[in-house]
């Protein structure tokens, strides 16, 4: 990925310590069927889906995914059929969001999340994507250097980026030579000049921006992007790009999306696989719990889309 020199955007744009160097992350900043929020409230409201123990476990990608108070629900019995329905997913909000407006704005995740989007670089998503329109965020990056093995900017050019014609600009990983804070405070910085000229979108309700996608995975304690449960960057309402220096799981030093940006998104995608996320689904997907909400029940898109693409192990417990 090319570095602040190679890319057009003008030194005006830059956060001031950036102006004068080389690197900077600006640029390539270094270098759910769906149910809207409103439709999910009007669900709860109703009582008619007060919890997701009743749900049947849907085995092909034909049948439509469930709606319930959570949002749409889909249930793959493998892998091969969630990754298919993945890639028709991310292909159509893609299609989508160019027609709309000329450009898709995606956020990725690290983790398990990566090796379920393999089916785009296949036939037929690799022909009929518009890769040029695609500008490519992190819903949270570990604070390493890019080629370093914690990297979720590695993980993904290793498993999906280098694999497809993305325009190497439109790809906005962290400026990995700038500590936590620093990083943090220089992605938001970059988000806000691309919300500027729209190649974000702008949510109408609040200054947040509004990813056209945002795509995140679920750890086995219910933390999603780098908010864990318990934290108090869970309520963090000011920022959209916070630092943690104390992630409960290694690397400790990370930067993430905050939950105004995450709740601002047209769609939300959760990808959860693997039976060790069994029991905290079960809990994410009952009533809230005294002891406290899991950051993945505080995943909910004010007036946009989620779904939950989740196999058979990681719903067992449903
Ligand atoms: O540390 C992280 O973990 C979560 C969950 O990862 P998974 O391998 O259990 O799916 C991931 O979504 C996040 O981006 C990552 O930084």
């Amino acid at each position: 990925m090319p570095s602040l020199s190679n890319h057009q955007q003008t030194n005006l744009l830059l956060p001031p310590h950036c102006r004068p160097k080389t690197r900077c992350s600006l640029g390539n900043f270094a270098g759910f069927a769906n149910s809207s929020g409103s439709q999910r409230k009007a669900l709860k409201n109703s009582g008619r889906y007060s919890r997701l123990v009743h749900v049947r476990v849907q085995t092909t990608r034909q049948n439509p995914a469930m709606t319930t108070k959570h949002g749409d629900v889909k249930i793959f019995e493998g892998i091969q059929d969630l990754t298919t329905s993945l890639a028709d997913y991310i292909s159509e909000r893609a299609d989508a969001a160019v027609k709309d407006r000329g450009s898709f704005s995606i956020a990725l995740s690290g983790g398990s999340l990566i090796s379920t989007m393999s089916k785009l670089y296949e036939p037929p998503y690799n022909k009929i994507i518009d890769w040029s329109k695609w500008h490519v965020f992190w819903a949270d990056e570990r604070v390493v250097p890019r080629n370093h093995p914690d990297s979720n900017y590695k993980l993904a050019k290793d498993g999906l980026l280098s694999k497809v014609p993305i325009i190497p600009g439109q790809v906005y990983s962290i400026n990995d030579s700038l500590s936590a804070d620093a990083a943090a405070e220089d992605y938001e910085f970059g988000l806000r000049q691309l919300v500027k000229t729209r190649i974000v979108d702008a949510a109408s309700s609040s200054d947040s921006p509004k990813f056209d996608l945002i795509l995140l995975g679920m750890g086995p304690d219910g933390h999603i992007a780098s908010l864990f449960p318990g934290h108090p960057l869970t309520h963090e309402k000011d920022k959209w790009i916070a630092s943690i220096k104390d992630s409960p799981k290694p690397p400790p030093e990370r930067i993430t999306f905050t939950f105004p940006v995450i709740n601002s998104a047209a769609n939300v995608a959760m990808v959860i696989t693997g039976s060790n996320k069994a029991d905290v689904l079960q809990k994410a997907f009952g009533e809230k719990q005294d002891t406290g909400v899991l950051p993945v029940q505080m995943v909910d898109p004010t007036e946009g889309n989620l779904v939950w693409f989740l196999d058979k192990p990681a719903a067992s417990k449903l």
